[in-house]
């Protein structure tokens, strides 16, 4: 019955056997195509600029495509120009033009770059359908570049007629605008399917410059990672989510994405900061980096002020939901009632300690998780602001719609944290309402958590408190550590209480036979399969490898994050999986667009195999093509049925 009814749906969109056919000829060419390209980046915590560098390049993607479909034409150098080009259209020309001394030598280059330009676009599109990549094509364009795509070019080359389309470009002084679209169609064309492993947000300035940018790309999956959960909650009216997003960004000198991006404003916890607070102990001062040079005394103080009023308020939030979630196991993290106010010491694990430059004014004794009126004044108009930024909402919609806790992709998972372990390698559970969860079906309740506490958003949902759990409990496999030593790092002078240990599943990650067991507990095949983790900054200074587990495992957080840069040596890894198989890029520390143009640097430093496929990949062999075949046999039941049909109409 079931079939019957899908059947007449089907026969709605193609109502008769001739439609039938066509389509299922058109679906069967885009199985014969090779694996479109999928392209993995992680942990961009908001540096846009370096994200946009990767994509243009595609993680070094294009310089070789140069080089296979033009090697043997430019030069090396030549190469490197045009690649330079490609990445940016508007800035080399820009640099170009104030080189040319004649209208010759200008027509020459736009000539001979328009056409190695049209030749590397034809190769690119070539991997795709027609109609895929007439999409892709701006409509201002469409005409002259459909024509020097989808033209078989033989007799079209011999009888100069490019030439001649090109020529007309430049003569028309379109040559400009046309090379500008022909580079991006080339940057958009080269990367089929963007993942990204999770962290867009925190640590650098323009988390909403890179949504903005996913919104815009056609295929996106985002795996959340644990500060993305902390602005989902925030955004959700979380006030311990809200309270650590504020940290964060006068932590890092990123108050403006709150302000100018969201339209988030700050003003009363200024006031609130700089009247409560006379001077900022040290640890609350900003990390900056070398773009902030121009910071003055008086904006750290601020900062630093605005920092310690907010992390206040997050540890009273903290001990709140600590109280009324036992089964969380956080009492260690209940730090404010451990404080000796008088000698303004504290008792962690039995050892005693002095608390660093500390002064509490809002902190009663006797109730250390109260919040002062003002306090409270505050934390619920920062509630009412973040629940009604519309752009914060629209943002978090997007990161629900494209996002997920985890992903199988291809046969391969992506997760952005970890899968919680006990030490001897099972699957540690945790208890949502009641229930005992772990690996995959710990992934799956949380997501559900998520979804839950997004739609719920008009009442603070009771699901917050597993949402600020997924940032910073034990048991989170997005946090993977066993306790956030915040509040230590800011106060103890001690190193030892700043620690915070990793998840077994870290140690197990490392063996075959620990990422194997992953794999199948997501129902992947180990051997083809591979899994691709963020959040980890690998310190490759210190010798530690990305692949792990026998080439089961790649962590790929990219270390975007120039704060983290000095840990890791290295501005961190991408990872590209085509039709011939997976290869890991290894970024350098990006040093802005402009310096990247002048130098024709693609900083891109190495690039390492993970593995090769025994025979090159096509559509029919990934997820789309499965179901694309799936279509295809209902069509070829259809076609079945109009020509029973016609048997009968003619008998
Ligand atoms: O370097 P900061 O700003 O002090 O942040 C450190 C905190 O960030 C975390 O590493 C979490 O962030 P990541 O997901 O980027 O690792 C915590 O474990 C740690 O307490
Ligand atoms: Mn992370």
């Amino acid at each position: 019955m079931e079939d019957v009814k899908f059947l007449s749906l089907l026969a709605k969109e193609f109502p008769n056997k001739q439609s039938v056919v066509t389509e299922i000829i058109n679906l069967k060419a885009i199985l014969s195509l090779p694996k479109g390209t999928e392209h993995f980046v992680s942990d961009l915590h908001g540096e846009y600029d370096a994200f946009q560098h990767v994509l243009r390049n595609g993680s070094g993607k294009i310089k070789n495509k140069i080089s296979e479909v033009l090697g043997e034409e430019l030069t090396a150098e030549e190469q490197r120009t045009l690649a330079s080009l490609i990445y940016y259209p508007k800035e080399k020309l820009a640099l170009k033009k104030a080189e040319w001394q004649t209208d010759e030598e200008a027509k020459t280059w736009y000539a001979s770059n328009l056409k190695a330009l049209v030749m590397l676009c034809q190769d690119i599109s070539s991997k795709y359908s027609r109609s895929k990549v007439r999409k892709a094509i701006p409509k201002e364009f469409s005409y002259i570049i459909e024509e020097l795509l989808f033209t078989p070019s033989k007799h079209k080359t011999q009888s100069g007629y490019y030439q001649s389309i090109i020529k007309n470009v430049i003569e028309l002084e379109m040559a400009d605008a046309f090379i500008r679209e022909l580079c991006f169609l080339i940057q958009h064309l080269t990367v089929d399917h963007l993942h990204v492993v999770g962290d867009i947000y925190d640590r650098g300035p323009y988390p909403d410059k890179i949504i903005n940018h996913l919104q815009k790309q056609s295929s996106v999956d985002v795996q959340w990672g644990n500060h993305d959960i902390l602005w989902m909650g925030a955004a959700w009216g979380s006030a311990v989510c809200i309270a650590n997003v504020i940290r964060i960004a006068s932590r890092y000198n990123n108050l403006e994405v709150l302000e100018e991006g969201y339209g988030i404003s700050l003003r009363n916890m200024v006031n609130f900061a700089e009247k409560t607070y006379h001077s900022a102990n040290q640890q609350f001062l900003p990390r900056l980096t070398k773009e902030d040079q121009d910071v003055s005394v008086y904006e750290k103080e601020q900062m630093g002020k605005i920092q310690q009023a907010i992390a206040i308020i997050q540890f009273k939030l903290e001990g709140e939901i600590i109280k009324r979630r036992p089964e969380f196991e956080m009492e260690n993290r209940l730090v404010l009632e451990k404080i000796n106010y008088d000698d303004l010491t504290i008792e962690l694990e039995g050892q005693r300690y002095f608390l660093d430059q500390a002064s509490f004014p809002t902190i009663d004794p006797d109730e250390p998780y109260k919040l002062t009126d003002e306090e409270q004044e505050l934390v619920d108009a920062l509630v009412r602001v973040f629940t009604g930024s519309e752009k914060l909402q629209a943002h978090i919609d997007y990161l629900m719609q494209v996002g997920s806790m985890s992903l199988v992709y291809n046969g391969n998972l992506l997760y952005h944290g970890c899968v919680p372990m006990t030490e001897d390698g099972e699957f540690q559970s945790f208890e949502i309402d009641g229930q005992a969860y772990s690996g995959k079906g710990l992934f799956d309740r949380f997501e559900k958590v998520l979804r839950q506490a997004h739609t719920d958003k008009e009442v603070p949902s009771r699901y917050l408190d597993y949402v600020w759990y997924l940032w910073t409990g034990k048991y989170s496999p997005l946090f993977g550590k066993t306790k956030m030593t915040t509040f230590e790092r800011y106060y103890i002078l001690e190193k030892e209480t700043h620690e915070e240990y990793k998840n077994s599943y870290y140690r197990l990650r490392e063996t075959e036979e620990g990422c194997h067991a992953i794999l199948k507990e997501f129902g992947l095949e180990p051997g083809h399969s591979h899994i691709i983790n963020g959040h980890t900054p690998v310190k490759e200074k210190k010798g530690e490898n990305p692949i792990k587990g026998n080439s089961a495992m790649i962590v790929i957080d990219g270390g975007y994050s120039k704060p983290y840069q000095s840990a890791t040596g290295i501005a961190g890894y991408t990872l590209i999986y085509n039709s011939y198989g997976m290869e890991l890029a290894v970024h350098e520390p990006f040093c802005g667009a402009e310096l990247s143009v002048k130098s024709e640097r693609d900083l891109v430093s190495t690039r390492r195999l993970v593995f090769k496929e025994d025979k090159r990949q096509y559509v029919a062999e990934t997820d789309i093509g499965r179901a694309l075949q799936k279509q295809i046999d209902d069509l070829v039941l259809l076609k079945t049925y109009y020509e029973t049909k016609q048997l009968i109409e003619r008998y």
